[in-house]
């Protein structure tokens, strides 16, 4: 028996180092605890939101108390989530809308303050979120950047600052200590930490700061909103001054959402397009200005050819996020053209690229593209998991899966769970199977209507189906308060991604320093990953099951042998290190921080030694106090 702890709460899970299946259950699922299940219901969740949006507009364009408390009741009792419940589309959440009168910091709108901030559906950083600052960092390139160390030092423009505290980050993770003065002093950037380590504020934070300033003088015209009033008011181009790129629907509206917050009481407008959505609203929110656009390739590039509704020519940043599935997936026209096939003034534009994994093709892609000066930020070894996750590996046959999957819902205290399988059709079937068995779930996949993966996302956010079944891809980057449990009902075959993939889909959970618990079953079919699998384990600290010990590597000692001799297959971003000639000749050269001493590689020399995050006296724990 493990006890295990939440955020909020500690449950009893009854785990570890089960290799075989569960005992079958006796209770249903309601007596154990589930939520009673609920079936798509297409008509109600279809219907016109209308009302809801009237009353936010009004209350965030007048500052109405009345109207504010209307709206923000409104959004309580439609048990929504960041002010849109199920039937919404995400694009249209309510974002600032900025009066021409405001000084530097607007005022302050209090349904949309509760809105953006107050939601209990955002995930709180964990009890072990200190230990995400021992990670070893590691910083490449021709500079050596000194990580701030507190959001208060960073230098952030007081808007940023308090939506800062506001979203309740009293520390910068490493990623974050490092990006900010990255993007500060103007360089092009490639990053990679661990899944759940705050990727999206590293390059939120700075840049938007950093614009906010400016962005009277850099933004483009837009309508009033008190007086914008669709097909009426002249439509403005949209000029976005920053433009995300992000591989699916899901992540493009979740990273809106945190431009929402981030951009609150400022200029900044932000918005999203992605495929699946409505043309015609994503054209509605663009024609009121947009400065901060995040999509997904496809989408991104009909807007592109459509140069009268979005034109690239304002352009000052360009951020690939997942930048690894990014180039994986078969975008490589879409991604040349948003990088530099529009209208865009490519000498003003700075480059990012994030992601969890680095393989080299994202390396190739950053090549063509980055400044020859850009920095290069590695926290932990490239792929390595957190040490806040258990990972349990189940063995079974693929016949058993159904009623092993069946057996360890049953078996654990009902949780937040994420299933992932390897193929659409499997997805359905695992749907069926445990909705069936009276289990409150829903599934994701890229079959499905974009009106039902935004609901059923949504449902698993909101807890009204705390089990959702999804293919990798469709729950890349998705960051989900209390998903306690992840299962890979099918582990990812090395063709399809293999350990990256796993260790992307295991980070689900455990994230920003809260704890988790990943289960895998194995079966035959997956020895190809049981090497890669159980040297995974080993760096974590994990117990390895008795089918699996063979794959132990020659002279490793479970509990004697220190994790850190492990030789990883090395990935494509370190092989390259190996023999890297790019710090030769200066490439590397020195700084205006401090000078490098030679050629910098990933983390293999003294220029990469890395640096504890923890070595900066100084950094700051979360006072609470005077927010
Ligand atoms: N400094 C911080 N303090 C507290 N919470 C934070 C901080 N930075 C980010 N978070 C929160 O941590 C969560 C995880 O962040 P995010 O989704 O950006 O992770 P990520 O590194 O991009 O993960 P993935 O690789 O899985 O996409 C988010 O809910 C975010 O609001």
């Amino acid at each position: 028996m493990t006890i295990w702890e939440t955020n909020d709460k500690v449950v009893a899970h009854s785990v570890v180092q089960v290799d075989t299946a569960p005992s079958a259950p006796t209770k249903t699922p309601q007596e154990h605890g589930w939520v009673a299940k609920t079936g798509y219901n297409y008509t109600e969740y279809n219907k016109s939101n209308k009302q809801i949006s009237e009353d936010i507009e009004l209350a965030n364009g007048e500052n109405n108390e009345a109207a504010a408390t209307a709206a923000a009741g409104l959004i309580e009792t439609a048990g929504a989530v960041g002010g849109l419940k199920l039937g919404d589309w995400s694009g249209n959440a309510a974002v600032y809308e900025w009066s021409e009168e405001y000084g530097d910091i607007g005022p302050v709108f209090p349904a949309l303050e509760k809105q953006l901030f107050g939601s209990e559906f955002h995930v709180k950083a964990g009890i072990e979120f200190e230990k995400i600052r021992e990670i070893e960092v590691f910083q490449e390139g021709v500079t050596r950047l000194s990580p701030v160390r507190s959001f208060d030092d960073a230098g952030l423009h007081p808007a940023m600052l308090a939506n800062v505290k506001l979203a309740g980050y009293c520390t910068p993770t490493p990623i974050q200590a490092y990006s900010m003065p990255a993007v500060f002093k103007g360089y092009d950037l490639i990053a990679s930490a661990q899944t759940g380590s705050g990727k999206t504020a590293a390059f939120l934070i700075p840049i938007l700061s950093k614009l906010m300033g400016k962005a009277k003088k850099l933004a483009a015209p837009r309508p009033n909103p008190a007086t914008f009033q669709p097909g009426i008011t002249p439509f403005v181009r949209a000029e976005p001054l920053v433009l995300i790129v992000c591989p699916n629907r899901e992540l493009a509206t979740q990273i809106f959402d945190e431009a929402r917050r981030f951009c609150y009481r400022t200029m900044l407008r932000p918005c999203v397009i992605y495929g699946g959505g409505p043309v015609v609203e994503q054209f509605n929110q663009l024609q009121k200005g947009c400065d901060v656009l995040i999509g997904t390739p496809g989408r991104l590039c009909d807007f592109i050819d459509r140069p009268h509704i979005l034109t690239l020519k304002r352009l000052r940043y360009i951020v690939i996020d997942e930048a690894d599935e990014m180039v994986h997936s078969d975008w490589d026209q879409e991604l040349g053209k948003i990088m530099n096939g529009g209208d865009q003034e490519t000498g003003n534009i700075k480059y990012m690229m994030f992601s969890a994994t680095f393989p080299k093709v994202a390396r190739e892609l950053a090549a063509r593209h980055l400044a020859p000066d850009h920095c290069r930020i590695r926290v932990g070894r490239a792929g390595s998991t957190h040490r806040n996750l258990i990972q349990n590996i189940i063995q079974t046959d693929p016949a058993q899966k159904r009623s092993c999957l069946l057996d360890l819902l049953m078996s654990l205290p009902p949780s937040r769970t994420i299933i992932f399988v390897n193929s659409k059709r499997t997805c359905d079937e695992v749907d069926d199977h445990i909705f069936n068995s009276g289990l409150p779930c829903t599934s994701i996949h890229s079959d499905r209507t974009q009106r039902e993966r935004e609901d059923s996302i949504r449902a698993f956010r909101m807890g009204k189906c705390p089990i959702l079944i999804a293919t990798g891809v469709s729950a890349r980057g998705l960051d989900i308060a209390n998903v306690s449990h992840v299962i890979n009902y099918d582990l990812p075959s090395p063709q399809y991604g293999g350990i990256d993939e796993y260790m992307h889909r295991i980070g689900r959970t455990g994230r920003i320093g809260n704890k988790g618990l990943a289960t895998s079953f194995f079966t035959d079919r997956d020895e190809d990953l049981a090497d890669a699998l159980v040297k995974t384990l080993l760096e974590t600290n994990q117990p390895i099951p008795e089918f699996l010990e063979s794959h132990i590597p020659e002279g490793f000692i479970p509990g004697e042998t220190d994790p850190s001799t492990l030789k990883f297959e090395l990935s494509d971003e370190e092989e390259a290190d190996e023999g890297n000639t790019e710090g030769e000749g200066g490439v590397w050269g020195a700084s205006e921080d401090a000078p490098a001493a030679s050629g910098g590689g990933w983390g293999a020399d003294a220029d990469a030694a890395p640096a504890k995050a923890d070595d900066n006296s100084g950094w700051n724990s979360c006072g609470g106090a005077g927010w």
